[in-house]
């Protein structure tokens, strides 16, 4: 029996050995993690993370051939194929500080490995990182071997939160990269052969090292460089009465362009594409290619603008100050169907409006309170250091809000301003409300109270 042991048992880990482990009946798979509280939580009837179609999933072939443990070493020293999906954080000092990625605990696993390591293994780098990462863990695995024949793999991730499941059924590709030696090519069939058992072969690609690696970074970048291209748009719209969502429309219906990902919103947020675009943009830096890392650069930077752009709004539409001003949040995490606040832009958004002195009350059934606390007393990139474990008991009780009563009880003017485009405007203009949306023609309120980012 193929033993697959996966170190790291977050957002990425649980879920995707999960679906090894479902579709692979045949195959021994254990996640194991130095959390005790998360391993506990992944043992439990209440899964550490929420994402739709989890729990079944993971209720299906949990004690069968899916096991999560802390006994990290005796794992790893049995298993054939091992898989790191441990965080690859911002670093937050020293070198590329606020830019490149912190290999802390992917070093501290690779060196483990090296340790317990008794036979041959496959080792998978599942995380997100920087290009020439297998060139590091392979001298750290090769430096101490015992004659031991460790072969390093790109396979990266390209699964989004709250559809994780999903995605991981069906993904567009799976990336494999491996060294071009018989030895390499030999690893790279054999993890082919376990995505095999679901994933049609053409959808398969096999690359070099560095490709894999690097397309990733890639991929997060050309994502995000979507959204801020929408975003920077939005302004525009606001400024010259277009709608952002026409627009997005009618450039999506080009194929060339396509319609996914054109949302325009209050900015990007999420645990990845911040931190990956911050190290692609280091990565250049230190292949001294400044004009490159300049141009991704501008992603980070018009999705900064976003945000303050939209708490400005805020501010300015009731008359400059929100001070002593009750404002309601709607939601917390970074998207929906997930109650990762990781990077949300609601915390960016949340802390504009508390440096303005409003009394600001934040509701998402998914995120707790403790968590919210947490995240609006954290320092930027300090987010995932140390781990940063997900509320335990969110609630999946769906409310609808009863616009007409909320506006009843609110003092006159009544604002809504929404930072996904998801309310119906004109119904909550008709109510009385002065409505917000990004990128949409302005009530004549906002028009008369100019925002200046
Ligand atoms: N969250 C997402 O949607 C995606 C994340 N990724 C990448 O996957 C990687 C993991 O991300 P997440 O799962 O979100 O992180 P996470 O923070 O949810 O999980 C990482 C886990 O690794 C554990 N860990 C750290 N060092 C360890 C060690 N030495 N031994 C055992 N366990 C250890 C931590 O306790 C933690 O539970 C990152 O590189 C990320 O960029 C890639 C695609 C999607
Ligand atoms: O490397 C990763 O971590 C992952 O990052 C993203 O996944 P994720 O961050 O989970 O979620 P997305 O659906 O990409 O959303 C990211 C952010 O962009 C925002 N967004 C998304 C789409 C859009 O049109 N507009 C928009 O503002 C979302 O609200 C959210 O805040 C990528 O989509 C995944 O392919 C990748 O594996």
């Amino acid at each position: 029996m193929v033993k697959i042991c996966c170190i790291g048992a977050g957002y990425v880990g649980g879920p995707t050995m999960a679906v090894i482990a479902i579709k692979c009946p045949a195959i021994e798979v254990v996640v194991v993690d130095i959390s005790k509280p998360r391993i506990d939580a992944w043992n439990s009837d209440t899964l550490p993370i929420y994402e739709p179609g989890l729990d079944d999933v993971v209720k299906a072939c949990r004690g069968k051939n899916l096991f999560f443990s802390t006994d990290v070493e005796k794992h790893v020293a049995e298993a054939d194929i091992i898989f790191v999906s441990v965080n690859t954080p911002t670093k937050t000092r020293g070198l590329g500080a606020g830019k490149a990625a912190d290999l802390t605990y992917w070093e501290s696993a690779a060196r483990m490995i090296a340790d317990v390591s008794k036979s041959d293994k496959i080792v998978v780098e599942k995380s997100t990182v920087p290009v020439k990462t297998a060139e590091a863990i392979e001298k750290i695995l090769t430096h101490n071997s015992k004659g031991i024949n460790y072969q390093i793999l790109s396979n990266p991730e390209f699964l989004a939160e709250g559809t994780a499941i999903e995605d991981l059924f069906k993904p567009d590709r799976v990336l494999i990269g491996g060294r071009e030696t018989p030895g390499g090519q030999k690893a790279v069939q054999a993890l082919k052969e376990v995505y095999a058992h679901w994933v049609p072969e053409e959808n398969i690609i096999t690359t070099n090292l560095w490709s894999a690696e690097l397309s990733k970074l890639a991929a997060n970048a050309f994502l995000a460089q979507r959204i801020s291209s929408v975003n920077a748009m939005s302004a525009l719209c606001e400024a010259t009465g277009a709608n952002v969502s026409e627009v997005s429309y009618a450039i999506g219906k080009d194929s060339r362009i396509g319609p996914k990902f054109l949302n325009a919103s209050v900015g990007f947020g999420g645990s990845c594409f911040q931190k990956d675009i911050l190290n692609l943009v280091y990565i250049c830096e230190c292949n001294g290619l400044p004009e490159v890392a300049n141009y991704w650069k501008q992603v980070i930077k018009i999705n900064d603008y976003q945000k303050s752009r939209f708490v400005n709004r805020v501010v300015s539409s009731m008359f400059n100050t929100v001070s002593g001003k009750k404002i309601a949040v709607l939601g917390f995490a970074f998207k929906k169907d997930t109650g990762d606040t990781r990077e949300t832009p609601a915390i960016d958004v949340c802390k504009g409006l508390v440096g303005d002195k409003a009394q600001v009350s934040i509701y998402d059934p998914q995120v707790t309170e403790d968590q919210i606390q947490r995240d609006l007393a954290m320092n930027k990139f300090d987010w995932d250091h140390p781990m940063h474990l997900q509320p335990t008991s969110p609630t999946a009780v769906k409310q609808k809000l009863d616009y007409q009563k909320i506006f009843d009880n609110m003092q006159k003017p009544a604002f809504v301003f929404d930072g996904r485009n998801v309310v119906d405007a004109e119904k909550l203009r008709e109510i009385g409300f002065i409505v917000y949306s990004i990128g949409k023609p302005l009530d004549g309120w906002l028009k008369d109270m100019p925002a200046v980012a």
